[in-house]
């Protein structure tokens, strides 16, 4: 009989010792490893400048896979599926972000389809026209799984503001028509700093560390207890197009 793999039964797992401190070859601690798993090379940059600020427990390794866009209306749904995929697709602990875009006009839309828009290249301070509220919400879904079959963990991010039209050449996606509360410069007017230093993802991101700071022995244990091979994610694919 296998008990549910779940965080909290892993808090009852008898515990490896090992010492504080990384000293020997064969500490296990060594082979633990995050990856933070995106297709989007300048979200991966902002990952990588907030978390040089908060930082985690263990070292993080980003991998460039375009993970499938899994799609459903509840954004920690996507992120958590997410994390599910990119853990089987590394064989161990990994981090995801699903971003949506909401604007509050209509009825939160295009929320976590923003991609397709940005593709689509529609106008998105034209949809508001015939609306007097331009309010809008950013929300970064950061997941975490510690190892293929684990329940991820999903924390999230808002940061509220305004559709404008565009301003500003420096950031990426959407960030020249969003205003953020607070601020006369849209994200794409502001410097990293000053983007990171408010946004989305930064929100979601401390909560991430702050939770992973707790016990990095739980966490190690976690994670060694997870590990399998890496999956092939063309091997998962359940469908092909004749
Ligand atoms: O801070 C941001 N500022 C402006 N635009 C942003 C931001 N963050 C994501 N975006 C864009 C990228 C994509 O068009 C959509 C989110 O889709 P999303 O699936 O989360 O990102 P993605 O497919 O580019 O990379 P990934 O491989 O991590 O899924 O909004
Ligand atoms: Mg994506």
């Amino acid at each position: 009989l296998v008990s549910p793999r779940t965080h909290a039964a892993a808090a009852t797992l008898p515990r490896r010792r090992r010492p504080a401190r990384a000293t020997s070859e064969d500490d296990h601690d060594e082979c633990v490893i995050i990856k933070f798993v995106t297709g989007n090379a300048m979200k991966l940059r902002e990952v990588e400048e907030i978390l040089g600020m908060n930082g985690l427990p263990l070292p993080l390794e980003m991998i460039d896979i375009d993970l499938d866009e899994l799609q459903e209306s509840q954004p920690e749904k996507i992120a958590a599926a997410k994390a599910r995929l990119a853990a089987e697709a590394c064989g161990g602990p990994a981090i995801v972000d699903d971003t949506s875009l909401c604007l509050n006009a209509i009825g939160g839309m295009p929320g976590p389809y923003i991609k397709w828009f940005q593709q689509s290249k529609v106008e998105l301070h034209r949809l508001l026209t015939d609306y007097d509220d331009k309010s809008a919400f950013a929300q970064s879904c950061i997941a975490f799984s510690p190892g293929p079959g684990a329940v991820p963990l999903v924390f999230s991010g808002v940061c509220n503001g305004t559709i404008v039209s565009p301003r500003g050449g420096s950031g990426f996606g959407w960030d020249a028509v969003f205003q953020p509360e607070g601020s006369a410069e849209t994200f794409a007017e502001m410097s990293g700093e000053a983007k990171n230093a408010i946004s989305h993802r930064s929100r979601a991101l401390a909560l991430l560390a702050q939770h992973l700071k707790g016990d990095r022995d739980l966490l190690v244990d976690l994670c060694l207890e997870y590990a399998t091979d890496p999956v092939f994610l063309e091997d998962r694919v359940h469908y092909r197009e004749t």
